[in-house]
This record gives C-alpha cells, sequence and structure tokens, in this order.
C-alpha cells in the first residue's frame, strides 16, 4: 500500500485578490501583482522533487476560470464574455470570486478514509462543499467531476457528493489519520472549530466532520472529534493543517493546536501505542511564528527506505526560531530523518504551503491499478506540464488585469490547451 499526493497544478488565473478573511497572507497580499507562470512552475518543481524521493505523484487540474455560470445564476445574462464584463462593472467582488485559483490546494478538495479503515473496506473520499467562502464553494461541482474520473472504479473508491451548504466542510485540511504504517488500520481525526471571538470564522463545522465519518463507514472508537483551539484560529490558522500534521505513527503537532490537547494525545496512544507525539512547545515556536513561517504545514512523508522526511516551505529558513527548532529536531534522535525546503512562494502568500497544495489518497496495488492514469505523473508529464505552462500561463496578473476579457480568453486557453495535452477530451471534465 502506498500513499499517492494529488497536487492542485496552479491555475492560470492564480491572483492576489485578498477573499479569504481569516487568512493573514491572502488579507495582506490583496492587491499584489501575482506571477501565475511562476507559480505554477514552483507548483510542477514540488511535484518532481516528491518524484525523486521515490514517492508516487498525482495531480488534479485548475478548474475552469473565470466560472460565467455561475455568474449566470445571479441573473447575468448573454454569452460568456457579456455576463463577464456586466459582473465587473456592476459588481467587480464577483468577478475577483470567479477567477479565484484556489482549487490548487487540493487538501480542501475532499477527506480521504483509505480502504482498511471503512467499513466496506473501500477507500472513501468526501467532496468539500468549502461552503464559508464565496471563491471556495463554486468548486464543489468541478472537484467532485474530477473525483469521479480520477477514482471511477466502484470496487476500489467511493465517491460522494459534498454536504449541504450551510455545514462548513474543508476537506483533509481538517483531517489527520495515524497508523501503524499506511496499510494497516488507522485511527481517524477530524477536526473543527466554533464561533470565534476573534470574528475569524472557523470554516470546519462539526456535524459536517460527523456526517463524513459516518457516511465513510468509520468505527467510532478509532474516530476522534477534536476541537481547534480558539487561539490557533485568531493567529490566523483557518485550517488545522496550518497547525498540525499526522504521518503513519507520528504526530507532529504545535502545543496550541487544539482546544484539549491532553485528551487528544490520549486518545491517540491508547489506539495506537506506538503513536510519536512531536509537540512543539509555544516557547520555542510562537503560534505567530509558526503561522508566519508554515512550518506545520508541512508534507511529512514516509520515503520508501522507512525513514520520515517533512518537506517545509522555504520560508521556514527566514524565521530563525523555527529553523533553529529543525535544526535541533534533526539532531536529535527523532523519527523525521530529514528537512527539505521548497520554493512555493506565490501559493504561500494566498496562504497555502506545501501540504495545502496536496490531496493524500493511500491504496493498494488493485486500487493503484484503477486510478485513471491521466491524474498520475511522471517525470516526462512534468516536463509536459512544464512545456504548456511556459506557453500558455500569463506571466503576471495585476487587480485590474482580472476585468480584462483578452485575461479571460488567455485563462481559457490555457486550460483548454492542459487538458488537450494530458488527453482528456472535451466536456469530460
Ligand atoms: N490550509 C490549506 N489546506 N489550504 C490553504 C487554502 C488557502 C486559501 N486561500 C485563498 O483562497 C486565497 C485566495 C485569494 O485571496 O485570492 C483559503 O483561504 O482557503
Amino acid at each position: 500500500m502506498r500513499e499517492i499526493n494529488f497536487d492542485g497544478l496552479v491555475g492560470p488565473s492564480h491572483n492576489y485578490a485578498g477573499l479569504s478573511f481569516g487568512n493573514i497572507a491572502s488579507a495582506s497580499n490583496a492587491g499584489a501583482v501575482s506571477s501565475p507562470r511562476a507559480a505554477a512552475l514552483q507548483g510542477v518543481a514540488k511535484m518532481r522533487h516528491m518524484l525523486a524521493l521515490g514517492l508516487p505523484q498525482g495531480l488534479l487540474l485548475p478548474h475552469d476560470r473565470p466560472d460565467a455560470t455561475w455568474l449566470r445564476q445571479l441573473g447575468f445574462a448573454g454569452d460568456d464574455d457579456a455576463v463577464l464584463a456586466a459582473a465587473w462593472r456592476e459588481d467587480p467582488g464577483l468577478l475577483r470570486n470567479v477567477m479565484a485559483a484556489s482549487a490548487m490546494w487540493t487538501a480542501n478538495a475532499g477527506t480521504v478514509s483509505p480502504a482498511p479503515d471503512t467499513g466496506d473496506g473501500r477507500c472513501h473520499i468526501s467532496v468539500a462543499n468549502l461552503s464559508t467562502m464565496l471563491h471556495r464553494s463554486l468548486e464543489a461541482p468541478q472537484t467532485a467531476r474530477q473525483l469521479r474520473l480520477a477514482f471511477g472504479d466502484p470496487c476500489h473508491f467511493a465517491v460522494h457528493d459534498a454536504l449541504p451548504s450551510p455545514l462548513g466542510d474543508e476537506g483533509a485540511a481538517n483531517f489527520m489519520r495515524m497508523a501503524p504504517r499506511h496499510a494497516a488500520r488507522g485511527i481517524e481525526l477530524f477536526v473543527y472549530g466554533v464561533r470565534q471571538e476573534s470574528g475569524f470564522p472557523s470554516r470546519q463545522n462539526r456535524t459536517a466532520s460527523a456526517a463524513v465519518a459516518r457516511r465513510h463507514g468509520l468505527d467510532p472508537a478509532d474516530t476522534l472529534f477534536v476541537q481547534q483551539s480558539a487561539a490557533a484560529i485568531a493567529a490566523g490558522a483557518f485550517h488545522n493543517d496550518v497547525v498540525a500534521v499526522a504521518n503513519e505513527t507520528v504526530l507532529f503537532t504545535h502545543e496550541q493546536a487544539f482546544e484539549d490537547p491532553a485528551a487528544v494525545y490520549a486518545f491517540i496512544r491508547s489506539r495506537l501505542p506506538e503513536a510519536i507525539i512531536l509537540e512543539v512547545p509555544a516557547a520555542q515556536v510562537s503560534l505567530e511564528a509558526a503561522i508566519r513561517s508554515y512550518l506545520f504545514n508541512s508534507q511529512l512523508v514516509t520515503l520508501p527506505d522507512g525513514a520520515m522526511a517533512l518537506i517545509v516551505p522555504g520560508e521556514c529558513r527566514e524565521v530563525p526560531a523555527v529553523w533553529a527548532w529543525l535544526q535541533t529536531m534533526l539532531a536529535g534522535n527523532g523519527p523525521i530523518r530529514s528537512v527539505e525546503a521548497l520554493d512555493l512562494r506565490e501559493s504561500m502568500r494566498n496562504g497555502g504551503g506545501p501540504a495545502c497544495l496536496r490531496l493524500r489518497v493511500a491504496v493498494d496495488d488493485a486500487a493503484y491499478a484503477a486510478i485513471d492514469p491521466r491524474f498520475l505523473l511522471d517525470p516526462a508529464r512534468c516536463d509536459l506540464l512544464a512545456g504548456l505552462i511556459e506557453r500558455y500561463w500569463p506571466e503576471r496578473i495585476a487587480p485590474d488585469d482580472l476585468g480584462d476579457p483578452a485575461m479571460w480568453r488567455q485563462c481559457r486557453a490555457a486550460r483548454a490547451a492542459l487538458l488537450d495535452g494530458l488527453g482528456f477530451g472535451p466536456g469530460e471534465l
């Protein structure tokens, strides 16, 4: 059994519109000029890096943007360009929402329970509704289409629709699985938030998490619903994966990630005695430093030789307390044997680090063989992606470009070339 990371390719409309209240990076870069081409190439470099580490790598595709179909529901009429032009004139904020490239953060595409954990022995995936943020609520239908295509074999996979929208569900970003190894039965932790005095939204609703667990047929004895700490949300941890990450037997977490950490650790130890809890004290790395560096938004992966590696954003080097903590950790005899820092600056400026950019799906050989291979990568397909990005992705997008018909055309043409290049027929996605 192996874990595949499905990274979201950064779409051609990647921009800084400041759409995510409670996400400090998104808000503080609002109005900046983005570099979609560089952003997408940074993402491909990450995927190549994971392949070079000997790990399987998957891909999810950018969504169709600008989404004129969605605007039509709001009474805008005419052909696509007429709809978009009217929205830009009457309510530019709406156009910013339908240009968002936020589907790149596939940790929010859905929640995945691998086959060993579920009632019917299949891998279950629930599409996230992302209902808290308007621009992200547009994603579910296109995400569902892709997941149903990639994981369409009902012998191995069950893909569930998004939950009803008032119940906010942001997928695997608020979810952690631990197990003796990927192939063994595991425990699943669902992290939810409650209404915040800080005013920042808590995006994951407990009822939604419970519904996902129920639909996936999880054993209640192996499932825990964990309240995210109010301090973490107030500090800008709009998803749990900004303050904690787990892989197999290891939980790597900030001391202030959970409202009741002792209860979380006790549950983990009772169900998984071999668990290693690596808790980073606030006295060494403050919540503010953790969120600025995105230390915990790292990919914690098991390499083919069994050792674990931590793939961190380059920003970790720039925060001395964080880099020092990582060096001390490496010098000790812990389970994480290497740390690799990657440049994902464009995505980071919208609050998306290495872990946001990927959806983990653990499968056995038979399920692996059943995945639509167009969603799987090798170095040659990375070359193909890079070539398409160089040729079609806009070099930069300034705030006013979002209303420019030439930019809409370029974004559509780029995606069409990508789908064609990867072997997807017209209308398949
Ligand atoms: N933590 C995880 N797993 N994902 C990160 C998601 C970042 C995303 N940013 C944005 O949507 C910003 C878009 C903008 O401002 O244009 C969000 O806030 O939902």
